[in-house]
């Protein structure tokens, strides 16, 4: 593990635990864990995205054209459900959770995301949610720590090998191909890192995690750990 810099301030709301990294990293997984171990909510951020992505992938917008996409990017309700047990998302009532991990929407979702527009709707409904939990949340992306809630006591940037990601992955999807797999998480990556808006950054406070010789359990251990030791008087 390894940390830059702390931030000054506090959040307003809630203990917040922001998660960042690349694609299977193990974010979603480990912001789960870490939300049931300590009674949190939890927020996925990437799940937000994909279902704006959804919404105009369904009114056949044209994802690759940024002011198609900012031209509707107010019309879908969009609603996510915090339960780290049983996290929910929908478009305008619709259950969008399966539909959203659909490979359409994975091969259009860093266009949308890259669009200022649909960053500051989503950053909107983000820090609602976020206000929205007083009893602490875990929020999980590519720019919480930076730009979401850069003022969270807790930071963490998680990463992994390649390879091992593109394995985690493919064993998740039952086996599908390796190799496709990590090239299709290193182009996000590559989208997501070189943005001009929000890129995914190690934010200023954050420790840095690389998850590759832990399992799952031991990677929500020391998350735990991190946010027990801010927790504890002084
Ligand atoms: N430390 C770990 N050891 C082994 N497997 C892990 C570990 N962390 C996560 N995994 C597994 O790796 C896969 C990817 O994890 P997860 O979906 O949490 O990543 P992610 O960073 O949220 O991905 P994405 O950005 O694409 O949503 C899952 O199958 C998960 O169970
Ligand atoms: N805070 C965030 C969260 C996600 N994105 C984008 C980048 C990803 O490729 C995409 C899907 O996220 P995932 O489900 O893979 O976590 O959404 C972002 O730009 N900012």
């Amino acid at each position: 593990m390894s940390s830059s810099a702390p931030t000054s301030g506090t959040p307003a709301t809630g203990l917040v635990v922001a998660i960042d990294g690349p694609s299977g990293s193990g974010k979603s997984s480990t912001s789960r864990g870490v939300a049931v171990r300590l009674g949190l909510r939890y927020l996925d951020t990437g799940a937000m995205f994909r279902a704006m992505t959804w919404w105009m992938l369904r009114q056949g917008v044209d994802v690759h054209d940024a002011a198609a996409v900012a031209a509707r990017v107010g019309e879908p309700e969009i609603v996510s459900g915090t339960d780290p047990s049983a996290p929910t998302i929908t478009v305008d009532g619709t259950d969008v959770a399966t539909a959203i991990r659909g490979e359409d929407v994975t091969g259009a979702v860093s266009p949308v995301s890259v669009v200022p527009e649909v960053r500051a709707r989503l950053l909107q409904l983000q820090r609602a949610v976020i206000a929205a939990a007083p009893g602490g949340i875990v929020v999980e992306g590519r720019d919480i720590g930076s730009v979401v809630a850069p003022d969270a006591p807790v930071k963490v940037y998680l990463t992994a090998d390649p390879a091992a990601r593109a394995l985690r992955r493919a064993a998740e999807e039952g086996g599908s191909d390796v190799s496709a797999t990590q090239e299709s998480l290193l182009a996000r990556d590559k989208i997501d890192s070189g943005r001009a808006t929000a890129p995914l950054v190690m934010a200023d406070g954050a420790v840095h995690i690389d998850t590759t010789p832990f399992t799952l359990d031991e990677v929500i251990g020391l998350v735990v750990a991190l946010v027990e030791a801010v927790e504890a008087p002084a």
